[in-house]
């Protein structure tokens, strides 16, 4: 399963095209990275701040849902301060001794990039705190009584941390970060912009109102839109003249099975089971994961935050409920007392911890 919600299997040579071409567009400085007005803003003056004292800039946390340009910020951090950058993830450290060879190997200067700093084991983690904050780590030697912590010394890095789940890092790890940065979803203005970009780079011929059709239908995600831009050249080519007008998008896309919302098939099917089988909610996570046969974080960190910022479900303290909208989106009327319809229900849940700090 990718990061945002593509559950089709591909082969693997497809796999690696489509890595290829997500690397092709990749922006690889700050200036060409688009939207973010305000992170752009943020991060420049801290490496600029960095770069007048000759120091490394402080450690960096760039929190957000999947595919809004994360692990581009990272490589953008090391490119603007000519850096080498180390790639490693939460999942990837099991043991604080995998940890601590890495932080000892790092060069004077380097960026270290953890994705889903947030799943990092929890010995690890209390490792990288005294690396973080005094560029220093203590690695036990032996066990029991004889056991013994010999200090190593790490060289000034900094540490660029992303997670999708910002809620769920301990306030030590958090506190640690001199800057964290909220990325938010894009406009389609914005998206619109990004696929222009794309397509120049890739050698599309895409028309104004081609990119227009392929922004509104990608949920707000740089990722998705890239994606869809590339499903859509292979329409073009292979069903029309290679030019991407309007028409061809949308014809692409129905084949594709995005709808006008951008919807794809996991996530209508999470409403199709909020609303067929559960009446509408509330139902747990857990339960509505069940239904559509995913993992409940996949559910919760890939579908769940668009469909939250689409209107279109809900997270009440009883459970996942679909909105109004959302029975509408799926060509059904509401009944009476559907949530939203009634003044005295549950408030939603603010986000409970997703990309809350
Ligand atoms: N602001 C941007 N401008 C141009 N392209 C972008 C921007 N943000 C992301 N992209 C494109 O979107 C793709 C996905 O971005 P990226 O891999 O950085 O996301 P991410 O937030 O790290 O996702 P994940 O957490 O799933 O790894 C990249 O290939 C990049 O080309």
């Amino acid at each position: 399963m990718s990061a945002d919600g593509e559950s089709s299997p591909v082969s693997a040579y497809a796999a690696d095209e489509e890595h290829d071409a997500e690397v092709n567009v990749r922006p690889r400085r700050l200036a060409e990275f688009i939207a973010q007005d305000r992170v752009r803003e943020q991060l420049q003056l801290l490496l600029a701040g960095a770069a007048r004292r000759g120091d490394p800039p402080d450690h960096i946390l760039l929190a957000g849902p999947p595919g809004l340009g994360k692990t581009t910020l990272a490589n953008i951090v090391a490119a603007e301060l000519g850096a080498a950058l180390r790639v490693t993830s939460g999942p990837a450290i099991e043991r604080s001794g995998d940890l601590a060879a890495l932080l000892t190997s790092l060069g004077p200067g380097d960026v270290l990039f953890i994705d889903e700093i947030h799943r990092i084991a929890r010995p690890a983690e209390e490792l990288l705190y005294s690396a973080m904050e005094d560029f220093r780590v203590d690695v036990v030697v032996g066990k029991g009584p004889g056991a013994t912590a010999i200090p190593l010394d790490v060289e000034p890095f900094t540490l660029v941390g992303a997670t999708t789940r910002s809620g769920l890092l301990t306030s030590p790890m958090r506190d640690r970060f001199g800057f964290v940065a909220h990325l938010d979803f894009y406009t389609p203005a914005q998206l619109d912009a990004l696929l222009v970009r794309s397509a120049r780079i890739l050698g599309v011929a895409l028309t104004p109102e081609g990119a227009v059709e392929i922004a509104g239908r990608s949920r707000g995600t740089p990722r998705i839109a890239n994606r869809l831009l590339r499903r859509v050249r292979d329409f073009a080519e292979v069903r029309a003249d290679g030019v991407i007008t309007r028409e061809v998008a949308f014809a692409a896309l129905r084949v594709y099975d995005v709808d006008e919302r951008g919807l794809d098939r996991l996530d209508r099917a999470v409403l199709t089971a909020l609303v067929g089988s559960f009446g509408g909610g509330p139902v747990g996570l857990t339960t509505l994961a069940v239904a559509v046969g995913e993992q409940p974080d996949t559910v919760e960190e890939v579908c769940e935050p668009y469909l939250v910022r689409a209107g279109l479900l809900a997270r009440t303290p009883r459970g996942r409920v679909a909105t109004p909208a959302a029975w509408t989106h799926l060509g059904r009327t509401p009944p009476p007392g559907t949530f939203g319809t009634a003044p005295d229900q549950d408030a939603p849940d603010e986000q409970p911890d997703l990309f809350d700090t």
